[in-house]
Formats: structure tokens, sequence, C-alpha cells
């Protein structure tokens, strides 16, 4: 059974209908990524599995369970966590607070699942005493991304985590995703940094206006002649 199974989803803010129809889905272990031009509607769909924003139709189901019912922090207590794309740490708090606020919904504190996003991020263990908002843009998505895995999540969401950063940077946080995925998480990422995210996608969905245009492993839409053209910026290898 695919942990998360985000079926034919239609809705938007308002009247209009942002996605028209479109599938997500994600396994334990994978890496899935979302991408396409501004506007497509790629938020909107991890709001929409997270449970910021109702649906029209369609399903999302988690673990064997629907959940189009339920709000965010359900959805947390389920095993999803979200990075968001922007605020998404508190600036006036120390790292290790910001860690300790991630952990609100644990009973234990999250005494020693702090350790293990220490030792996933060093530079995150060095910044431990400085408040969030002294720290680089990079390191601070280090913390919002430990932040997020206070819960133990075994799905995490990200919506465009190397906004920003520089191209040593967003290396540098790939690889820690993909140190993410190997432990059996689910991970399911929004970016803006097309070609550098389907290099470690095992799926990749192209969205274009609300719709899954492209569905395919990253290798194969990296290779693909109309994906390249239309989506990566042209014909570069
Ligand atoms: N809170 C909101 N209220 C109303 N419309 C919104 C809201 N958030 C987004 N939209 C609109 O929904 C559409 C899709 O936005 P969305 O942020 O999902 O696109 P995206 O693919 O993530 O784009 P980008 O890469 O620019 O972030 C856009 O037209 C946007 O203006």
């Amino acid at each position: 059974m695919t942990l998360l199974q985000a079926n034919n989803m239609r809705g938007g803010y308002g009247k209009a209908d942002i996605l028209q129809d479109c599938t997500i889905t994600c396994d334990r272990g994978e890496v899935a990524v979302i991408v396409g031009p501004n506007g497509a509607g790629k938020s909107t769909a991890i709001k929409a599995i997270f449970g910021m924003m109702g649906l029209r139709e369609g399903e999302v189901t988690f673990d064997g369970e629907t959940i189009n019912g339920l709000p965010p922090q359900a959805r947390v207590e389920a095993g999803m966590g979200m990075v968001p794309q922007t605020n998404n740490v508190f600036p006036g708090m120390t790292v290790e607070e910001n860690l300790q606020m991630g952990a609100f919904l644990r009973e234990d504190g999250g005494a020693g699942v702090i350790d293990k996003v220490y030792e996933l991020f060093p530079a995150v263990f060095e910044k431990r005493y400085q408040h969030a908002g002294e720290l680089s843009g990079g390191q601070r998505q280090q913390v919002a991304v430990g932040r997020a895995m206070m819960t133990e999540p075994t799905l995490l969401i990200l919506d465009e985590p190397t906004a920003g950063v520089s191209p040593i940077v967003m290396d540098e946080l790939f690889d820690r995703i993909l140190e993410i995925a190997k432990t059996g998480v689910a991970i399911l990422m929004v970016e803006q940094n097309a070609r550098q995210a389907l290099e470690i996608a095992d799926t990749g969905y192209v969205l274009v206006q609300g719709q899954n245009r492209f569905t395919d492993t990253g290798a194969a839409l990296l290779a693909d002649k109309e994906v390249r053209a239309t989506f990566l910026g042209g014909d570069q290898s």
C-alpha cells in the first residue's frame, strides 16, 4: 500500500479551481518531486495534501486511511511533517528552541530525536544556542527541516527547500534529504530548481495549470526532449 495517495485533486481558493485533476503519490523511502512553471499549483497541491486547503473533488489517503477532512495538526499526528516555503523558523528563538517547538506533539519532549537531528545536520548542532534569525539561509533551512523531523514523520513535505540558497548549499541540502529518505521516510518536495531536484527524484511530477502534464522517474523526465525544452530551460546536459 502506497503511503500517500492523493488522487484526482480538484480545488483552489475561493471559486477558482487551481488544482484540476491532480494526482500525486509518494511511498516510504521514495523522493517525489513536483516541478512546473510559476503559478502551476505546486504549492497548492502540497497545501491540499497537508490539509491547509479543502478539496472540491478527489481523495487523499495516508497509510491506508482517507484523510480528506483532517486538519493539518491531525495529519502531523498521523505522520506528516511539513517544511513551509517561508517563515519556517522562529527567528527570535535559539536553534535548539526551534527544534524543541517541533516536538510539541511528543509526550517525551523529543530528547532522543534532537540528537538524531543534530547528527544529520552537524552545522545545526554547532549553532544550537544561536538565534535562528542570525543564521544563513541554508542553515535556517536545515533548522526548518530538523524542526519538522522532530515528530519523526513518515512523510516529509518540503515547499521549495532550496529557494534562495547557493548551488553548493542546495547540493548539501539535497544530500541530507536523500539521507532522510534512506531511513525509510517518504519525501514529497516542490522545487524551482527542477533539473537538480529531478536528479534525486524517484518520481517526478510536472504540473501545468493544476494538472499532471508528465509523470515519470526523475531520470526519464530529465531525458525527455519535450520536458527538457519546455520545463528545464533548454537542451543543455
Ligand atoms: N492564498 C491564496 N489565495 C488566492 N490565490 C492563491 C493563493 N495562493 C496561491 N494562489 C494562486 O494560485 C495559483 C497557484 O499558486 P501556487 O503557489 O500553488 O503555484 P506554484 O506552482 O507553487 O507557483 P510558484 O512556483 O510561483 O510558487 C496562482 O495563480 C496563485 O496566484
